[in-house]
């Protein structure tokens, strides 16, 4: 039988030549442990019961990333001001959502990048490993070229309203 690879949520997991697999087959059951589906994840130390600490445990990582990495300090400061001055320099819903994207993304590279500097510690610990230099540059490499996305977007959104703005003074 042909299973249609429209009718199955876990198909995403499948390699695109594994469409004849019967629907059974995807279903993991107690007995049966399909390996490329896992309902559970018995690896974990704990897992958030409800949404509302799942927020909980998000804000910690938030606040651990606040308090520990001055970049994530510096860009959550400059995205902040940016949005601000995105608002004083009455621009579109659209600029400013553009700016607000690009800000949050820049914060959210931070956030896996100190996600990724603790993953790669945990493994290889204090010792030297070329896999782990190339693990933490690639992180901060992602987060450099977020950040340099977004001063230019910023900088074109911003920068001629702001230049209007201050005309009067300068002349
Ligand atoms: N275990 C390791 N093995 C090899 N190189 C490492 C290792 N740990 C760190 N490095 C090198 O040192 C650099 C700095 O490491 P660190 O963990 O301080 O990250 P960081 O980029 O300074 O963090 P932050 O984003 O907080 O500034 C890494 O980019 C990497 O090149």
């Amino acid at each position: 039988m042909v299973f249609n690879k429209a009718h199955s949520s876990n198909s995403q997991f499948l390699p695109s030549n594994s469409l004849s697999i019967s629907p059974e087959l995807l279903m993991p059951t107690p007995n049966k442990p399909n390996s490329a589906v896992k309902p559970i994840r018995d690896l974990a130390w704990c897992i958030a019961p409800t949404l509302l600490i799942s927020f909980k445990y998000a804000w910690a990582g938030f606040h651990y990333a606040f308090i520990s990495q001055r970049n994530f300090r510096i860009h959550t400061i400059i995205g902040t001001l940016a949005i601000s001055l995105g608002v004083f320099l009455h621009l579109t819903m659209v600029e400013l959502s553009v700016i607000a994207l690009t800000s949050g993304l820049v914060m959210a590279m931070e956030l896996l990048n100190t996600a990724i500097e603790s993953v790669v510690d945990l493994t290889v610990k204090q010792s030297y490993h070329e896999l782990a230099k190339i693990a933490k540059d690639c992180a901060a490499g992602a987060v450099l070229i977020s950040a340099i996305a977004s001063v230019l977007v910023a900088g074109v959104l911003i920068i001629p309203p702001l230049w209007i703005r201050l005309q009067p003074f300068v002349q």
